[in-house]
């Protein structure tokens, strides 16, 4: 396997518990890894793989679409969207919510999952940005 990243992804969202947060989208930060299957190097073939940049256009489409109140659920939707419509194996994803509390710069949630049936790689191998997860 190997795995695409994508840092710093910013979307617009609707997403929160209180009424500002309902009345109006705000940014988040997502940072995502995803496995993809290693025959597509050798191929050399998109088609083999699974295209990041339409992965960033549906995670848009989606969280535009549709109000969460909690961090998690939208971090599980993006998650079962790489699942059930990209394929992917395995997935490691950090949402941030930024500026949203006084004396925070980012508050959020990190998934790492793999589809059942797949064995998780050693995470120490797929650090995310400046290590972070
Ligand atoms: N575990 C969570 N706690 C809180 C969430 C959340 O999504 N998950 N959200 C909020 C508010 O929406 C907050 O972001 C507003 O500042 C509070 N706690």
């Amino acid at each position: 396997m190997d795995f695409i990243f994508i840092e710093e992804l910013r979307v617009q969202a609707w997403v929160g518990i209180y009424t500002r947060e309902k009345a109006a989208p705000q940014t988040v930060e997502l940072n995502l890894t995803f496995g993809v299957p290693d025959s597509a190097a050798q191929h050399d073939d998109i088609a083999d793989t699974i295209n990041y940049a339409d992965v960033i256009e549906r995670i848009r489409q989606e969280l535009s679409a549709r109000h969460f109140n909690l961090i998690e659920t939208l971090g599980e939707f993006v998650v079962a969207l790489l699942f059930d419509e990209f394929g992917a194996p395995w997935v490691k994803i950090r949402i941030a919510k930024i500026g949203v509390m006084k004396g925070v710069r980012r508050v959020g949630v990190f998934i790492q999952r793999g589809r059942e049936g797949i064995s998780l790689p050693d995470s120490s191998l797929i650090a995310g940005p400046e290590g972070k997860p």
